[in-house]
């Protein structure tokens, strides 16, 4: 670790302040030796006396400087200092020229003047009664600011977050924070339970206090949200609960009923375990039942589209010369349920006609002059839907509107069931994705008589976010499926395809055939892999297969960490693909050195963050908010303020560094991550580790993924035991039993 080291001095020159995140950059008078200090430097103005804690860093532009982590501040003694300090700007009304004439009248008494005795300023020329009362307010609010940074500091939470927590409570921030710093975790993005729980200890309250018990139990639901769950059986939230908290039962006890009472959880009995669910996933899960069951029950064909269906036999023929194809009966009744019933359901792995179903139906609703919008969960699915379509499709977060909703964690849509969705058909691809929250907002924005065809492989790894949706619906036999099972022959050519199938059924893949395009390499030491991934992207691939380097291999790795995990693999790569040189900037982020020409992948969704699209003369032609979990770029500037990242659709975003733990380095991607994307080739390495990860799905997840070529390396055995192993990390979600529940009721 490098040494930290204190100096101390005169702001000499402000070179450089955002007043949004307060990153500063300074020139310090240390004893007459200018030193360069960066770092969020909250309310800090030329001439007042610094004292900084930080280590030296060098920057490939500016040079040596000081990284500063934490500083103190003390107004400033001189005159030179004080009148310095009061024409930097830091008071409202106060320029240089009447800090000149404040100072030359009142020396060393200046700032005692102002906090003090206000009115003596209405001595100087220009400044009336009331200009010397806005001065003095100015004065002292920049100084209780000043005062919660600091005491905010002392409670272990650095300038960033004090600034956040400040503009929110502002006057009564320690009020609030003394009676219940969990409430941080509501309000402030990037406050979690262990950094709420670290303050309260330096605050000094204790284990037992039932805020902190409320929020731990909210924490670990959260936690099992994250991995996918909807609800959590309470015996098992209460072993959790006692090992984070060290609380006793009784305590936890009164913490669930105090929740349920606010209605942030729900607790249901269902066959004699009592499970336990974050509210908005209940109601959730809920809403997404009942609006299905509402769709499917309240959709009646128009008399126009009668006729159609009556002689739908014919109209698939006429589809059918139109295309050029001869649908199987499968594909069919895919289209006959979707023009007959509220929801249709379509899955079917690799190569079973989903795209060629999805095509001929866009055809019949034409025809019909039905009105349609398709859409995706990544914007990755939504283009190659609209390749393959050659319709346009779009993400379901655009389809919805996603809103703008500043310093909150809170998305919002703007189409609901107050603005719903203008269309009659509403197609979703790639809906395995699709997790509780998504689902339920596409929902609302739903209404009876609209008509939904969801269409996806349920085989694929469930949604990250939580829930089973797509397995739950089917599952539940509530809803109309149509499963496509027949592999066509165009499609059985493709090795990629025949493996997937095997692989799905439990059978081990046939890999280096003679013009193939599934290999496998076998390889058990682990630092030889890391050493010829490299080589197959640089060389070996490039010259079998007409594909760019950068953008069309991708490495998918099960796993983060390890040798063959994606933080490795990602030094490495970036080490060989992109090297650092001497003129291409950077910026070193945790651990992470981020590079021009890096490529990078946006790892969770952020609703707000601006981006726009330019014209080759610079002209903005586009521009919106949102940039989504598993979006990839590649890094196209970097200067004192920013990273500028180019997505692949030619958006450009300006991460500002306190934002760069949304960014990660993607030459190698996990394979969760991968989902709803394709990459012409396909490299996986599969070495070994945790046999819960190591699954069936998670083995057909990335060979799916891949158009031209997957190269498996690593050990054989690794990958037969990942085929043999089905099973499915069981996900607690309650979708299903609400479709059986409500279906019988409306039975009734
Ligand atoms: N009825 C059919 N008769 C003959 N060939 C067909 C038929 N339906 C689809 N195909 C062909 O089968 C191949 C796979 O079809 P398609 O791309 O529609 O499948 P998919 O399920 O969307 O595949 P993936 O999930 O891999 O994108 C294509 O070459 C397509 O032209």
């Amino acid at each position: 670790m490098e040494e930290e080291i204190i100096l101390e001095g005169v702001i000499e020159d402000i070179v450089y302040q955002n007043k949004e995140n307060w990153y500063t950059v300074c020139v310090l008078d240390n004893k007459g030796e200018p030193i360069s200090c960066v770092g969020t430097m909250p309310e800090v103005y030329e001439g007042e006396n610094l004292q900084v804690i930080g280590i030296w860093c060098t920057h490939h532009i500016y040079g040596k400087q000081l990284k500063v982590s934490t500083f103190n501040k003390s107004l400033p003694q001189t005159v030179q200092g004080i009148e310095k300090y009061l024409a930097s700007g830091l008071i409202k009304g106060i320029g240089a020229k009447t800090a000149h004439k404040i100072v030359a009248r009142f020396g060393t008494d200046t700032l005692k003047i102002i906090e003090q005795e206000p009115l003596k300023l209405t001595q100087i020329r220009g400044i009336s009664k009331d200009k010397a009362s806005k001065i003095s307010e100015a004065y002292h609010s920049q100084y209780e600011f000043r005062e919660v940074i600091i005491g905010l500091e002392e409670f272990g939470i650095n300038p960033t977050y004090a600034i956040k927590i400040y503009k929110l409570y502002k006057d009564k921030t320690f009020n609030i924070i003394k009676s219940n710093p969990y409430i941080l975790i509501e309000d402030i993005i990037g406050i979690g339970f262990n950094k709420a729980d670290e303050i309260a200890k330096k605050i000094g309250i204790e284990d037992n206090d039932p805020n902190r018990i409320k929020s731990g139990i909210l924490f670990v639901l959260n936690k099992f949200a994250n991995n996918g769950h909807t609800y959590v059986p309470k015996d098992i939230l209460n072993k959790e609960c006692q090992i984070l908290l060290n609380g006793d039962k009784d305590l936890i006890e009164n913490a669930f009923l105090s929740l349920s009472f606010d209605n942030k959880i729900i607790v249901k009995v269902i066959d004699d375990n009592t499970i336990i669910f974050l509210t908005y996933l209940y109601y959730g899960e809920l809403n997404i039942a009942t609006k299905l069951l509402s769709l499917k029950n309240g959709y009646n064909p128009s008399k126009e589209l009668l006729p159609k269906i009556l002689n739908y036999e014919n109209e698939i023929k006429t589809i059918e010369h139109e295309l050029n194809i001869k649908l199987v009966e499968e594909q069919k009744q895919a289209i006959l349920s979707s023009l007959t019933n509220g929801v249709t359901v379509i899955t079917g792995g690799p190569g079973t006609g989903k795209t060629t179903t999805i095509n001929a139906l866009l055809e019949v609703l034409k025809e019909c002059d039905c009105t349609f919008s398709l859409a995706a969960p990544t914007g990755r699915a939504a283009k190659r839907i609209s390749e393959t379509t050659a319709e346009q499709a779009q993400t379901i977060h655009r389809l919805l509107e996603i809103g703008y909703v500043q310093d909150s964690k809170k998305q919002i849509f703007n189409k609901d069931e107050n603005n719903p969705l203008e269309v009659d058909v509403l197609i979703l691809d790639e809906v395995s994705m699709i997790d509780v929250v998504l689902m339920n907002a596409v929902l609302k924005a739903l209404f009876e008589g609209q008509r939904l065809i969801l269409i996806g492989d349920a085989d694929q790894l469930p949604s990250v976010g939580a829930g089973n949706v797509l397995k739950d619906i089917i599952q539940s036999n509530q809803i109309q499926t149509i499963r496509l099972k027949q592999i066509f022959r165009q499609a059985t050519k493709s090795a990629i395809i025949n493996n997937a199938h095997r692989i799905n059924k439990g059978e081990y893949p046939i890999s280096n055939e003679k013009d193939t395009d599934f290999f496998f390499m076998n390889k058990s030491i682990q630092q030889e892999i890391q050493h010829i991934i490299p080589d197959l992207i640089l060389n070996r691939v490039p010259k079998y297969q007409r594909v760019n380097a950068l953008k069309d291999i991708q490495v998918l790795s099960p796993m983060r960490k390890g040798l063959l995990g994606t933080i490795e693999l990602n030094t490495i790569l970036q080490q060989i693909l992109n090297p650092s040189q001497k003129h291409k900037p950077e910026k070193e982020y945790r651990t992470t050195t981020f590079r021009v020409g890096d490529k990078v992948m946006q790892i969770k969704n952020n609703y707000n963050i601006p981006w726009k699209i330019f014209a080759k003369n610079k002209m903005v032609i586009d521009e919106g908010v949102g940039v989504f979990n598993g979006d990839c770029g590649i890094i196209s500037n970097i200067n004192s303020d920013v990273i500028e990242v180019m997505f692949e659709d030619c958006k450009i975003v300006d991460y500002e560094f306190n934002q760069l733990d949304e960014l990660e380095l993607a030459y190698a991607i996990t394979i969760h991550k991968s989902q709803g994307s394709e990459y012409p080739v396909v490299i996986i390495p599969i070495h070994s580790g945790p046999p819960m990860l190591f699954s069936r799905n998670l083995l057909y997840t990335a060979i799916t993924r891949a158009k031209k070529m997957v190269i498996g390396i690593g050990l054989q055995e690794t990958m037969c035991r990942m085929i043999d192993n089905n099973q499915e990390i069981e996900r607690y979600s309650n979708l299903k039993r609400h479709l059986e529940i409500i279906s019988e009721q409306l039975l009734c």
